[in-house]
């Protein structure tokens, strides 16, 4: 199952390293099968080998797939050397299986704990897949950590025989759940990142990554009628970059691109959290405002249009001046937000009009029942 979703989605971040640690786990499945025929030692050094780059495997996919560095090769190495060259003096040289059985359930356990601390980041409802798999791995942990007691207990004699082999199944099958629900929470987790890729695809402008319009409208929409139910107002900037097929025509495509990037990195570096641009189409860019008045829009417009006046593109060695025109409008009461972004579209080309690289304000005349406290 994990090959097939490695082989169809290679560039997974983790998938890779997920798969193999899976291979790893067929390895402690061929180690049982070998029982009857293989010497202790070998079979001790496979089984301890397998068990560790299972764990250690797991771990980095799971780095990997939340954007961590790998751990460095040479921790990895160093406790493999580590795990072996201890299984086989406990074997060889001083036989003692219960101090093998602690101290491999030790290193799997601290490993497994690791991988769910390292997944469980975000927010739940964003991420459900990553919750149920810090619970899988988390939950394998602790109970590998409890393994060497449970062990303890029947090598003291205090489990009887019944209880014994009960303590045994379970700590097979708590295996079996926790490796098989590891592998389907991997898939889910595989499955998440295939859809918030698409999704990003779906709503983000390719070149500038902001908002496409159908999304913006979207988010807009979704703001108003918070900003409805919060009695909250909400203004909207449409921005317009002023000559912008000069800068094509002059300088090519490529620098048009450039530009646009230019800007869209100057807008963010003016907004708050929470509010949100688009593109909605060619050189025109809206931002909306939540829970802002209309002097507070108007005070990050004239912030846009003076960082994009005094930063010219750097394009090579040749400086590009940009100027932007934009339209302020603060919804009215009960007013629709594309009526909004209207009005600000209006306000916008009148700033066209007015000379451009300024701001205009929609019509006062229509702000009469702006929504909000003054
Ligand atoms: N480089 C580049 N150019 C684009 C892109 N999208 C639209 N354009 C160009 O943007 C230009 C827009 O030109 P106009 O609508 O005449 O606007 P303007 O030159 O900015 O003039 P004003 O808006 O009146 O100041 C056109 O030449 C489009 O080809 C894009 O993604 N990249």
């Amino acid at each position: 199952m994990l090959l097939a979703a490695w082989r169809f989605n290679p560039r997974i971040a983790g998938l890779g390293a997920w798969t193999l640690s899976y291979g790893f786990a067929l390895l402690i499945s061929l180690n049982l099968l070998l029982r009857a025929v293989a010497p202790e030692l070998l079979l001790v050094l496979l089984a301890q080998f397998s068990a560790f780059m299972m764990a250690y495997l797991n771990l980095q996919g799971t780095r990997a797939y939340v954007g961590a560095a790998p751990l460095p090769w040479r921790y990895g190495v160093t406790g493999l050397a580590a795990v072996l060259a201890s299984a086989a003096y406990f074997t060889l040289l001083q036989p003692n299986e219960a101090m093998r059985y602690t101290l491999i359930s030790l290193v799997l356990g601290v490993l497994f704990l690791l991988c769910a601390r390292s997944i469980a980041r975000g927010n739940i409802w964003d991420y459900p897949a990553r919750y149920l798999y810090a619970l899988a791995s988390g939950g394998h942990g602790l109970f590998l950590l409890l393994r060497p007691w449970l062990f303890s207990l029947d090598k003291q004699g205090l489990l009887d025989t019944q209880r014994a082999i009960a303590v045994s199944h379970i700590v097979v099958v708590e295996s079996i759940v926790a490796v098989v629900l590891m592998a389907f929470c991997i898939v889910m987790l595989a499955n998440e990142q295939v859809t918030l890729a698409l999704r990003n695809i779906a709503d983000r402008d390719p070149l500038t990554s902001v908002f496409n319009r159908r999304a913006f409208l979207a988010l807009l929409d979704k703001a108003a009628r918070y900003a409805d139910r919060m009695h909250f107002p909400l203004s909207i900037l449409l921005i317009d970059l002023d000559h912008f097929k000069k800068i094509n025509d002059t300088w090519g495509h490529r620098a048009g691109d450039e530009a646009l990037l230019h800007f869209v990195s100057i807008a963010q570096g003016c907004m708050r959290d929470g509010d949100v641009v688009g593109r909605l189409g060619g050189e025109e860019f809206a931002i909306f405002l939540p829970n802002a008045q209309q002097h507070e829009a108007e005070a990050v417009a004239d912030r846009v249009r003076r960082a994009v006046e005094a930063v010219p593109l750097a394009y090579g060695e040749t400086r590009i001046g940009l100027t932007v025109s934009v339209g302020v409008a603060c919804r009215l009461s009960s007013e629709t937000p594309e009526l909004t972004l209207h009005r600000a579209d209006a306000a916008m080309y009148l700033a066209k009009r007015n000379g451009r690289n300024r701001i205009e304000l929609a019509q006062p005349s229509q702000l009469g029942s702006a929504q909000g406290p003054a």
